[in-house]
């Protein structure tokens, strides 16, 4: 009886060896998901994505245990409840999470594991020793984050509306204000102490040029980009 109710303990996260994870965090709507498939195309065998859980319904092409694992709210409550989540939240009406097994299936190959959470996410995922490299993807304005994500033509209007309101909470701890300039140094020297919370992102970028933006990313990212090419080639 003992047995068939005893699930083996999974190993500690911390205790994985390999490159820092990633965490990409910024308003819904802001270009992550467009970052981090540019990342996951450009670099093959370099990074994978960490494949969360969600209650809402799949848009239009996404497919159930690449883009998210699609699970009713009972089945998402029940696995939450046998601790087999990182972390988890409630946003727009739906719960999302990371599983334990979506970030170690990653790392067990060696890979920069890539994780897209909202902000609370972010906050609980400091609680854990999962150790990653911080990325807020901001917005350059509520008025250009509402065009994409109307452009982007996925949500109802109540859901774009939570989105914003969301957004607007996100974008004042993370004040892209503060971070605005093209010199990738001061970004990174100084975004560790914009927003209303000190330290919560070890670099802002702000998503206006999509290439610019891109580049940016890979800059912060060039050291552990570089251990995973190095150990694919020796
Ligand atoms: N905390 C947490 N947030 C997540 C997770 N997966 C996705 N999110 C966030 O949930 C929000 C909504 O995601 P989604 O419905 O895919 O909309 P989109 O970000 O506009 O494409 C975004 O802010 C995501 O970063 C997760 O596992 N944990
Ligand atoms: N720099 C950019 N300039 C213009 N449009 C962009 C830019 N980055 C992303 N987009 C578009 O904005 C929309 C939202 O991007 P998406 O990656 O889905 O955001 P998120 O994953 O943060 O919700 C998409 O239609 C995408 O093509």
């Amino acid at each position: 009886m003992f047995f068939t109710l005893f699930n083996p303990p999974l190993p500690l996260l911390s205790v994985m060896e390999g490159p820092r994870p990633v965490v990409l965090s910024g308003p819904s709507g802001t270009g992550k998901s467009t970052l981090l498939k540019k990342l996951l195309k450009d670099y093959k065998g370099v990074f994978g994505f960490s494949v969360s859980h969600t209650t809402r319904d799949p848009r239009p092409g996404e497919v159930d245990g690449k883009d998210y694992h699609f699970r009713n709210r009972e089945a998402m409550q029940e696995d939450i409840d046998t601790g087999e989540f990182i972390e988890t939240d409630e946003f727009s009406g739906n719960l999302y999470g990371t599983s334990k097994c979506a970030v170690q299936d990653v790392r067990a190959k060696g890979l920069i594991c890539i994780l897209d959470v909202d902000i609370a996410g972010v906050r609980h995922i400091k609680e854990s020793d999962l150790d990653p490299i911080y990325v807020s993807i901001q917005p350059p304005s509520i008025e250009v984050l509402e065009e994409r994500l109307r452009g982007r033509a996925t949500e109802t209007e109540e859901k774009i509306q939570s989105r914003l309101e969301a957004a607007r909470i996100d974008m004042e701890e993370c004040s892209p204000l503060h971070a605005v300039d093209n010199e990738f140094s001061f970004l990174f020297l100084h975004s560790s102490v914009i927003g209303n919370e000190p330290g919560l992102f070890d670099i802002v970028i702000v998503n206006d040029d999509l290439d610019e933006s891109y580049e940016k990313l890979q800059s912060v990212l060039k050291e552990e980009i570089m251990k995973v090419q190095q150990g694919i080639k020796s």
